[in-house]
């Protein structure tokens, strides 16, 4: 068994994973990774490796102290990846978007891809049929326009993420409803339009925190899987790095 950590810029999430299949799913706080670790430890004794990819500064520590328990392997730039990288600066591409991007590649074969990551960030990549990962963008998350719209003005309050009656906001709780979240809509179908532009054809994932939340709401029909990093990771430890 396998346990893949997926450590975003908010919260930290866990996988086990027995082949292909994901026995179960935890979230928690960067604080609590040796305890919340350990309790996965404890309870699947055939764990035998841990896969984990970080955005964060983790502690060495922490993660050095279930070496002798597991063999730990921590995803990097120097790992070997099913594309060929063509950003212009590939050693500050996040981790997630590679591993994303591995995992896009690994699940659907021969064809040009969009993964979209709605988390913390929005980001945007594109692999195209060749497996040659070309960029893509970057945009805050939905929570964090939330709270850049309370923090930054003297009279907004902060909201909780809600579906915007209208586009036409007529208060102010409805006018900031329907600019975050209409505006990561319009954003995202504005974004696959442009792809479109350019390729007629290709698969788009839509991943992270919000992705179910968005799915609902976005023109194009477009499947929410949240677990699409957390499933690369396992997949990149299946097909690559196991044989290593
Ligand atoms: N319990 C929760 N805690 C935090 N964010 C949540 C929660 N449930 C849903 N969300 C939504 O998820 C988004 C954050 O996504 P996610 O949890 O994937 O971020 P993350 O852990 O920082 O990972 P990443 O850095 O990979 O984006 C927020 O915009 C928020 O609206
Ligand atoms: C954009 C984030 C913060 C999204 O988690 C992460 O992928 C990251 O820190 N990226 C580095 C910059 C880049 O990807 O070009
Ligand atoms: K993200």
């Amino acid at each position: 068994m396998v346990l893949a950590i997926d450590a975003g810029n908010t919260r930290i999430k866990g996988a086990v994973f027995e082949e292909d299949t994901m026995i179960t799913a935890v979230f928690f706080n960067a604080g609590d990774l040796k305890s919340e670790v350990w309790k996965l430890l404890d309870a699947y004794k055939s764990i035998t490796d841990m896969v984990v990819a970080s955005v964060r500064n983790l502690s060495q520590e922490d993660l050095l102290s279930f070496q002798d328990r597991v063999q730990v392997r921590i995803i990097s730039h120097s790992d070997t990846f099913p594309f060929s990288n063509h950003y212009e600066t590939p050693l500050t591409l996040g981790i997630d978007r590679m591993v994303l991007s591995a995992g896009a590649v690994l699940a659907f074969p021969k064809q040009h891809r969009l993964v979209i990551d709605a988390g913390t960030c929005i980001t945007y990549d594109f692999i195209n049929s060749d497996d040659q990962y070309l960029g893509g963008a970057i945009s805050p998350g939905i929570r964090l326009r939330y709270a850049a719209l309370h923090q930054y003005t003297a009279k907004l309050p902060l909201l909780e993420r809600d579906t915007p009656l209208d586009f036409i906001g007529r208060s102010t709780q409805q006018s900031i409803h329907s600019g975050v979240v209409n505006g990561v809509v319009h954003e995202i179908d504005g974004f696959v339009r442009s792809y479109e532009h350019d390729y007629p054809n290709f698969t788009i994932i839509l991943t992270g925190g919000d992705a179910v939340f968005l799915a609902k709401q976005l023109k194009n029909t477009i499947f929410a899987n949240s677990n699409f990093l957390l499933e690369s990771l396992n997949h990149i430890f299946q097909y690559t790095i196991k044989n290593d």
